[in-house]
């Protein structure tokens, strides 16, 4: 075979070239496509359909960035001058400290590289699940694919939302409208036509061609793709396009924020303990001032959490990976957040309440009801008319013309595949075709008519005509849409064979049989039709171009079909969860209203007085009437996409947090101006899923509801080791704060071989903070749901992550680790509070550092609910128990190891040693528990006040 012409580089210029010498230079047939390995071979030789990505940072870049912070810097600093006092006092033995801490801030610094790398790949793999997709013709049938697979030669089917994958040479177009914004700047939609272009234009006249990165705003059409990846226009200023960088979310920014403050409250108490030292002890040597220095700068390296933002990330991207396998696919860490704050979700009816399984049961004319068996898209069925076989008459004929009209008027395809019948297209749309299939005889009528052209189906329009023309050369109109609507496009009425009249008598019957069928929970649609003979003088024939709304008029009403589109089974109790929660369900549809009154009072967003406001009703209130229509309403019925804008603005104008979901390219300002975006996986068009935070990749109302819970889990998983790490960091400032003050009031001053006493070493602090804490802190990010929280009503907006009540927590936590570190100290020592202590000093120091280490630990059971006891879930987080216990037997090591003991100057501990420090570290287990216990009686104290209050 031969070779096709890249285009791309080819001096042939597709917007000068006639589409059927495109086709020809690429080696495709436009009504079949390429075949699937003509596709794999030109992938394999243009490469993949994509905008090369910016360069990444080198890792020796990214290692140093580690070291960039301040207080890192700074110990740095002190490090240094530890070596320089070193050497001038003649560099005798090893500067240890200095090559300690050094070692602990390279560990440290992998640590969090290791971290960052993991975040990165998760969002990475969030990239893939979210990427855009194209439909081709491949081997004469339509297929999905990722935008990334597209090759030349490739035909493009277009589609209202589609983002247009690559650049295209159109052949076909039917009120195709693009928006080119991204390439041209120009905010208007551009019609496109398929007519060669003679002149050389610039690319925003470029109307016979597509390109890729911009998006169908209306219409439909067919394209032959010229160029992919960095060949298309948008990869010509692609180098402008630097992948986008992920900016800080909210509750990272709190956290940096957190750390800057943080910082120089540390720095204040660094500071003074150093004075305190220096006054109570006194400086006596060099190497005092150098162990006060790296002391004080330890100690704020240890209290200020650097790998927070880090941890931080992981927890946010993890917890987006357990989403994904849920089926909520969010694309910025920050709408993890968001979502948890969510106090109420608008969401559509169809698809997303309901299964999108669409199948008409009824179809009511003008002679009567027609009952149609059989379910599901296998189109085997009874036709009856109260209860007996539909036999031939008025009643049949209306009802075939019905079917028949209806999916002629119909861009979806049933087909059975492997003994399963399968549809392509709008499910609403293929519930035609199955009914007609269920008729006999319609099917044959409708083989007899071609189309020659079509006005799309849209949401703001609710109805969609086509022209066809029969094979005795007959031209038709055929409409289908809302009824309400199409209605208003009719002024006749099929009456058996006979067109009659639809005088005001007969309007009303129509609209009344449409009403009895909503009211049955039914989404209903109308057919209409009419010869359209003037047709054929526009231009030669009934050329798509000459065809348009005006078509729509006078036309002869058919009938009304009765569409069941059952509510999805695991609806209803997550509505009921949602409620409990304090998040508020609004159902906003594009159905009639008496049908989406009665799934909502099914699925229990209403009661029985619960009304649906039509659209109709918005477009007559202002700003302030429809604040206060949000407030009670929570059903709204017939809207148009301009109206969910409306909408998302009036409840945000009420202080809630909207989530609001949507699928047509006309959501997008919604779905935009929502808190969070949800567009539709399946069923939503490419530009919703770009505007949207999150796509649901099984449209599931439920799915949202899981998704508020895993986001609302993952902020408490972030409070709980930012809980657990300040609990620590406390602890640690007091006991080297109140340990240099208690020690000078015991006159322990200058008591061992270090020259200053220090209730804890600089390398200690460091290995506490950097080794033995940061294990719990990350498991903590995967904690399983302690506390119940879809219990409590959804979290402000711009509540504080670290409240007062915890604030409190922290300050009685820390002060009681110290106090116990100190004691267990006191009680080896000889001479303190407590007497009978016969050890070391090194000894003792070494028994508070492990208690410390130990009370850490333990903490990390308390640290995981602000309210319930430790012992709540005691097991049901593995990694942390791993963690605690790999805490452990690093301490076990750093005590007994001599090598360790060198390192961070510790003794050996014997047998009742340990036991008295882990006794001492457990002391902050109780005080909590009691504090919990004493909190829970209080709460619940309340609660009955106030329920004996009503
Ligand atoms: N393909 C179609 N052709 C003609 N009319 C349609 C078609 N699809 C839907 N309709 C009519 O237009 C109305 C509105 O449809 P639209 O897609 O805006 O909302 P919806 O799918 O009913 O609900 P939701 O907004 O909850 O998804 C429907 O009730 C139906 O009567």
């Amino acid at each position: 075979m031969a070779t096709p012409r890249d285009l791309s580089t080819a001096s042939l210029d597709p917007a000068r070239t006639d589409a059927a010498d495109v086709a020809r230079a690429l080696l495709v047939d436009p009504e079949r496509g390429l075949t699937a390995e003509e596709a794999a071979r030109r992938l394999a030789h243009h490469g993949p359909n994509e905008l090369r990505a910016a360069a990444s940072t080198p890792l020796w870049r990214r290692l140093l960035a580690q070291f960039s912070d301040p207080l890192i810097l700074l110990l740095l600093a002190a490090v240094v001058i530890s070596v320089i006092a070193w050497l001038i006092e003649g560099a005798v033995g090893a500067p240890i400290d200095a090559i300690v801490i050094v070692a602990i801030l390279v560990l440290n610094a992998v640590l969090g590289l290791v971290q960052e790398s993991r975040a990165e790949h998760a969002v990475a793999a969030l990239a893939v699940m979210t990427q855009a997709r194209s439909t081709v013709l491949r081997d004469g049938e339509l297929r999905t694919v990722p935008s990334t697979e597209l090759v030349p030669g490739d035909i493009l089917v277009l589609a209202e939302g589609d983002q247009v994958g690559a650049d295209a040479r159109l052949f076909r177009a039917a009120a195709l409208f693009v928006a080119e914004a991204s390439l041209t700047g120009e905010s208007e939609a551009v019609e496109k036509h398929p007519d060669r272009i003679d002149e050389v234009v610039p690319i925003g006249d470029r109307r016979d061609m597509v390109f890729k990165g911009t998006a169908v705003s209306r219409g439909t059409g067919g394209a032959i793709v010229t160029a992919t990846g960095m060949a298309t226009e948008m990869g010509a200023i692609a180098t402008m396009l630097d992948a986008t960088v992920e900016q800080p979310t909210p509750l990272q920014q709190e956290v940096s924020h957190l750390g800057r403050l943080l910082g120089r409250i540390v720095i204040g108490i660094a500071i003074v303990v150093m004075v305190t030292i220096a006054l109570i002890e006194g400086i006596r040597t060099p190497a005092d001032v150098v162990t006060v220095l790296l002391l004080g700068v330890s100690l704020a390296v240890a209290a200020v959490p650097e790998g927070l933002p880090a941890i931080l990330s992981v927890v946010l991207a993890l917890g987006v990976q357990r989403m994904a396998k849920r089926n909520a696919v969010v694309k910025r860490l920050s709408s993890v957040e968001t979502l948890g704050s969510a106090s109420v979700i608008c969401t559509d009816k169809t698809g997303t309440l309901t299964t999108n399984q669409m199948t008409i049961e009824r179809i009511v004319t003008a002679s009567g009801t027609v009952d149609l068996s059989g379910v599901g898209y296998a189109p085997v069925g009874r036709a009856t008319d109260h209860g007996h076989d539909l036999a031939a008459g008025p009643l049949r004929l209306e009802a075939q013309i019905v079917l028949g009209a209806g999916s002629l008027v119909n861009d979806a395809q049933l087909a059975q595949h492997d003994g399963v019948w399968e549809i392509e297209g709008d499910p609403t749309e293929a519930a035609f075709l199955v009914a007609a299939r269920k008729l006999g005889g319609t099917r044959e009528e409708t083989a007899r008519y071609g189309r020659v052209a079509e006005v799309p189906f849209s949401s703001e329009r609710k109805m969609m005509s086509t022209a066809h023309r029969h094979e005795n050369g007959d031209l038709v109109v055929l409409s289908k849409g809302a009824p309400d609507v199409l209605l208003r496009h009719c002024t006749r009425l099929q009456l058996g064979a006979r067109i009659v009249p639809l005088d005001p008598v007969r309007r009303a019957r129509a609209l009344a049989d449409m009403e009895l069928l909503s009211e049955e929970a039914f989404r209903t649609l109308g057919v209409a039709y009419r010869p359209a003979p003037e047709l054929e003088g526009t231009g030669g024939g009934a050329d798509a171009a000459d065809f348009d709304e005006s078509a729509e008029q006078d036309l002869v009403y058919a009938g009304v079909v009765g569409i069941l589109d059952p509510p999805r089974p695991e609806v209803r109790p997550a509505i009921a969860e949602a409620r409990a929660a304090g998040i508020r369900v609004v159902m906003i549809t594009g159905d009639h209203p008496a049908t989406a009154a009665r799934i909502a009072r099914d699925l229990g967003i209403i009661d029985d007085e619960g009304i649906a406001l039509p659209g109709a009703r918005i477009d007559g209130m202002d700003e302030h009437q429809l604040r206060d229509a949000v407030r009670t309403v929570s059903v709204f019925a017939r809207v148009s996409p301009a109206h969910k804008l409306r909408i998302v603005d009036a409840l945000q104008a009420e202080g809630l947090v909207v989530a609001m979901t949507g699928d047509g390219v006309n959501d997008a300002p919604a779905l935009k101006s929502a808190d969070i975006g949800i567009a539709m996986g399946v069923t939503g068009t490419e530009v919703a899923k770009e505007a949207a935070n999150m796509v649901l990749a099984d449209d599931d109302f439920a799915t949202i509801v899981h998704a508020v819970r895993e986001g609302r889990v993952i902020f408490d998983n972030i409070r709980k080791f930012l809980r657990y790490l300040l609990y620590g960091n406390m602890g640690e400032v007091l006991t080297v704060f109140l340990g240099v003050v208690f020690a000078g009031l015991l006159g322990f001053t200058h008591a061992s071989a270090d020259g200053i006493v220090l209730p804890l070493l600089a390398t200690q602090i460091l290995w506490i903070n950097l080794v033995t804490d940061s294990g719990p802190a990350l498991a903590m990010g995967v904690d399983p749901e302690i506390d119940d929280v879809m219990t409590r009503p959804p979290r402000g907006l711009h509540d504080r992550a670290i409240d007062r009540g915890m604030w409190i927590g922290i300050a009685i936590t820390g002060l009681v680790i110290s106090v116990v570190t100190l004691l267990t100290m006191d009680v080896f020592l000889p001479g303190g509070l407590i007497p009978g202590g016969t050890d070391t000093f090194d000894v003792a120091r070494t028994a508070g550092f492990t208690t410390l280490v130990f009370a850490g630990l333990i903490m990390a059971f308390n640290a995981r609910s602000a309210t319930s006891s430790a012992f709540r879930g005691f097991f049901a987080n593995r990694w942390l128990w791993g963690a605690v216990v790999l805490g452990v037997l690093l301490q076990v090591a750093v005590v007994s190891l001599p090598p360790l003991q060198v390192a961070f100057s510790t003794a050996s501990l014997d047998g009742v040693h340990w036991a008295v420090c882990a006794a001492m570290a457990s002391v902050v287990l109780w005080v909590e528990e009691l504090r919990k216990l004493g909190l829970r009686l209080l709460r619940r104290r309340r609660a009955d006040a106030a329920a004996h209050a009503r």
